[in-house]
């Protein structure tokens, strides 16, 4: 690539985006060049809203404060955040965001303008979140306040990719206006990554999983990881799965809508973990225990075969069938994961 003539603070983008994510970046860097600007510096502000967001040493009123005014501070030269915790993993990002906002200035202003409305959204949204949670400790009550979590961290990228991947000519303008396949696409991959994170979420006093659902099986979250309850754990974890398998017939047929190779193989290959994620938590007792992980040889081959939507149907009948061939006759959700998976395959 033309690297040679590229600006300091642009180097400096990239090298980020390669720190925050190794292998995701890699497929970012394949995109077509002006599409690949603004994907990596949506991805960039996207990736400082979060360090913000997770920062928990960060006092509420201060953090609040920043989630809503990020449309402004992205356009505020010389703006950076210096008072991360130190474990935050991100924090050079926002001690250097000046690169970050200096480049977004050199991208075109319909791309500009897509990355600065889904940063006053999800901006709003963490905010929202981050109140009320501040004040009822336990974190997501109900289904429909956890899919609403799930939209302002997850489906907001979704409804942001998809309208730059329409706003560069090369996918069809139905790609950027079809906004519940593209919210799919954020909420499943986002429900499998809360799932597996039980564990860690926990620890960190993060409660993403629905009061509504957990208190059909134990009387607060925590308790699910206690082996007494463990029958009740592994139901809990069934109903969990089931809820984010919904949504995958909305990411299949997503993914046979786009046309561009580099395009899809950069929505299908976190389509195809999420699935493999989902199949190997589901019915498995050791999420309450660690961080569940498929084996890096199995990811490895996930993401050389999603290249085109009959491999990636392929992939999704395969980790269905594992799913159905797990599930266990006196699990009360038994019959409904048998029928999200049926459908799945029916979609394909
Ligand atoms: C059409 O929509 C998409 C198409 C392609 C990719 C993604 C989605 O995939 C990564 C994939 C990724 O980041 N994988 C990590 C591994 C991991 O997080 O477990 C990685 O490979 O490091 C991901 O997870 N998220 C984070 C959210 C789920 C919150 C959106 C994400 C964050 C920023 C961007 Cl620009 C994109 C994505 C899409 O977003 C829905």
């Amino acid at each position: 690539k033309k690297i040679a003539s590229w600006s300091k603070s642009k180097i400096r983008c990239y090298e980020f985006l390669n720190m925050t994510s190794r292998s995701f970046a890699a497929v970012i860097q394949e995109l077509n060049d002006e599409l690949r600007d603004a994907v990596c510096l949506f991805y960039l502000v996207l990736r400082g809203l979060d360090t913000i967001e997770d920062d928990m040493t960060i006092p509420i009123e201060k953090k609040v404060s920043i989630l809503r005014s990020w449309e402004e501070i992205i356009v505020t030269d010389g703006w950076n955040f210096t008072e991360n915790g130190p474990n935050e993993k991100d924090r050079q990002l926002l001690v250097e965001y000046p690169v970050v906002i200096e480049e977004l200035k050199n991208l075109n202003k319909t791309y500009k303008e897509i990355i600065f409305d889904i940063a006053k959204q999800m901006g709003n949204g963490m905010a929202d979140y981050a109140t009320n949670a501040a004040h009822n400790k336990f974190g997501v009550n109900t289904v429909k306040d956890y899919d609403q979590y799930c939209f302002y961290v997850a489906g907001l990228v979704g409804l942001g990719l998809s309208s730059l991947f329409s706003a560069s000519g090369l996918e069809s303008p139905e790609v950027g206006r079809n906004t519940k396949l593209s919210i799919s696409m954020g909420l499943f991959l986002q429900k499998a990554n809360i799932i597996r994170d039980y564990l860690e979420d926990l620890d960190d006093n993060r409660r993403f999983w629905p009061k509504e659902i957990w208190s059909q099986y134990v009387n607060d979250l925590s308790d699910l990881k206690d082996p007494e309850h463990k029958k009740q754990a592994i139901n809990c974890l069934s109903r969990m799965c089931l809820d984010a398998l919904q949504r995958a017939p909305d990411c299949l047929t997503y993914l046979s809508n786009i046309r561009d190779q580099k395009i899809f193989n950069f929505c299908a290959i976190p389509q195809v973990m999420a699935i493999a994620t989902l199949a190997i938590l589901f019915q498995n007792y050791q999420v309450y225990q660690k961080n569940v992980k498929i084996r890096k040889g199995e990811t490895l081959k996930l993401i050389q075969k999603a290249t085109n939507i009959l491999n990636v149907i392929d992939i999704f009948r395969h980790y269905t069938r594992v799913i159905i061939t797990k599930n266990n006759s006196r699990d009360p959700n038994f019959l409904k994961i048998s029928i999200a998976c049926g459908q799945i395959e029916q979609s394909c």
